[in-house]
């Protein structure tokens, strides 16, 4: 307690008298001098609670934990009853929860909360990648993926949006054929989706994609799951470093590891095949592009100093950094693209007339000779914000990724103390009613304004806000808008006769997704000659067929 406050130069000198009694053994001082300090603390105590924001009082040690329940949702009902800016003490992290948009705008909008909170689960990662790091590591990897991924195509500017078309086009022919296979029969769509989407993003970092039942692929996505699912497991060690010593937990941690070695060990084999066949002057993918960056690192001499020193590994040639970025950017652009288009089809599921407009519109633009392409986007305005309303009610990240502050800092009025979480609460904002009319009314109409042009109101935040928004906005709104329009061109879907509508509400894991349901994709008619039998670029299947 003394360290805490040791900048107050009052305490120190009264620990100095109590330190000057106890060698005198003055008793009635030492007490005097040890109340009075006591209450000193106390009153430094108040005084830095006092500047807090507001929040809902919490037993000691496990603070609000107990009552905390699904995060989202109560964080919702906290705001209401505590306002735009609340904090919470779980365990023994501080959380400031912001609900705001104009408050998280400007929050996130400053350096100072870039930073990430310092967990047990961060210290498993080692601070490396691009999703957990932070400082000049993330700053300078952040600055590093957005040029190459934009030489990849993840750009709406020149030959870029080309390249990156040719990629999600080729996984959505596949996937449309996969569905006619199903004629017509009600199926669980989420495989087929996990599959597709993979492959896009594994094809733009490795160069590699999986085929329907790879058991290679299946094997991956049950690391995945059971990560998450272990992950639920040793939550509370979040906030109670002690929890994690109880019974199963332990095990549970060891698993995380395990799990996350065998992920690494299958990245390191991608590795070592990209180095034998590496050519400068020809990068195929983002695993070509570091090992480019680490020779060149090495050939000048200052290898030890790539990553900002973190990665140890660098010189045993297994570049840890390179790992973690692949299962960073495979479990971001996965999960929540997958997500995504499953709360598509819940919505024109449950929204007949809106399914029916939106395949008006793609009939008459696009006609049915042909299937959509990027370049009808900008004339395809209800498909295009039935995918914004999608992500307005669906929420799939309702709380972002949690930030930290670097340093105290003040944010209308309070003190933001550094080391705190801080979470933008986007479920709230995104349901506001004072900034939504009818914000529970599924209405893609509500981001078209009087010309007919798409708006996108500055309290629509699906992505995130500031400098460490998502980094993968362009990818997923290109993909989100082939294969929607793509599926929605071709197939009508419905529910098998007798079969219960979809529920709005999510299953909370790594995104919130739809509970598990069977849709019936049916041809539409007249038949559309698509292009099938796809060119794949230069990539590899991997895993047996
Ligand atoms: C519908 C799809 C997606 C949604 C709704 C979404 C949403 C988000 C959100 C809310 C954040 C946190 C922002 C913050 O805390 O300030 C985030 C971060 C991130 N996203 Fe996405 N995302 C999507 C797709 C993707 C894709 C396809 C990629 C892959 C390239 C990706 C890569 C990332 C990365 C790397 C970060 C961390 C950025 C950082 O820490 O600097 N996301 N995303």
């Amino acid at each position: 307690m003394i360290t805490m406050f040791s900048n107050s130069k009052l305490l120190w000198a009264l620990s100095e008298v109590v330190n000057y009694c106890a060698s005198r053994t003055s008793l009635p001082l030492l007490a005097v001098a040890g109340i009075a300090m006591l209450v000193l603390i106390l009153a430094s105590y108040i005084r830095e609670t006092r500047q807090l924001p507001p929040g809902p009082w919490s037993p000691p040690i496990v603070g609000y934990l107990p009552f905390l329940g699904v995060r989202h949702k109560t964080f919702l009902e906290l705001a209401r009853q505590y306002g735009t800016l609340f904090s919470a003490r779980l365990g023994n992290q501080l959380t400031i929860v912001v609900s705001d948009y104009k408050l998280i705008r400007e929050a996130f909008r400053r350096e100072e909360f870039t930073g990430r909170p310092s967990t047990p689960l961060m210290h498993t990662l080692d601070g490396l990648g691009i999703i957990n790091s932070e400082g000049r590591l993330w700053k300078s990897q952040r600055r590093f993926l957005h040029d190459k991924l934009r030489e990849f195509g993840m750009t709406y500017m020149g030959n870029g949006k080309k390249i990156m078309e040719r990629r999600i086009k080729n996984e959505v022919y596949d996937l449309i054929e996969n569905l006619h296979r199903a004629e017509g029969a009600p199926i669980d769509a989420n495989p087929l989706l996990a599959l597709s989407v993979s492959n896009v993003i594994c094809g733009i970092t490795m160069s590699v994609r999986f085929s329907h039942g790879d058991i290679r692929f299946e094997r991956l996505n049950n690391l995945i799951e059971e990560g998450m699912r272990l992950f639920g497991e040793v939550h509370y060690g979040e906030y109670i470093p002690l929890y994690n010593y109880l019974p199963g937990k332990a095990e549970a941690q060891e698993k995380v590891a395990k799990n996350r070695e065998e992920m690494f060990a299958f990245y390191q084999t991608l590795i070592d095949e990209h180095r034998e066949t590496l050519d400068v002057d020809k990068v195929r993918d983002l695993i070509d592009v570091y090992l480019v960056e680490i020779e060149k690192a090495k050939a000048e001499g200052r290898a030890e100093e790539l990553f900002e020193g973190r990665d140890h590994d660098l010189k045993f040639f297994t570049a840890l950094q390179l790992k973690q970025i692949l299962g960073d950017l495979f479990s971001a652009g996965m999960e929540t693209i997958k997500s995504s288009l499953l709360w598509m089809i819940v919505f024109m599921l449950r929204n007949p007339d809106i399914k029916r407009r939106v395949q008006e519109e793609l009939d008459v633009v696009v006609g049915r000779e042909r299937l959509p392409t990027i370049e009808d986007m900008i004339n395809l305005p209800y498909t295009e914000t039935t995918i914004l309303e999608t992500l307005r009610m669906s929420n799939i990240v309702p709380l972002a990724t949690t930030h930290s502050p670097t340093k105290d800092v003040h944010l209308n009025g309070y003190r933001i103390p550094a080391g705190s979480q801080v979470v933008p609460l986007i479920n709230c904002v995104h349901m506001d009613p004072n900034l939504w009319e009818e914000p529970n009314k599924f209405n893609p109409s509500r981001f078209i304004d009087d010309t007919g042009k798409i708006r996108r109101p500055e309290f629509f935040m699906p992505f995130g806000v500031g400098r460490r928004m998502c980094l993968g906005d362009v990818l997923a709104r290109m993909e989100m808008f082939m294969f929607f329009s793509c599926i929605m061109h071709q197939f009508d879907i419905q529910l098998e006769a007798g079969d219960a509508l979809p529920s709005l509400e999510g299953t909370v894991g790594a995104t919130i997704a739809p509970h598990a349901f069977r849709v019936k994709f049916q041809p539409r008619s007249p038949p559309v000659p698509a292009p099938f039998g796809t060119d794949h670029l230069h990539l590899r299947h991997v895993g047996a067929h």
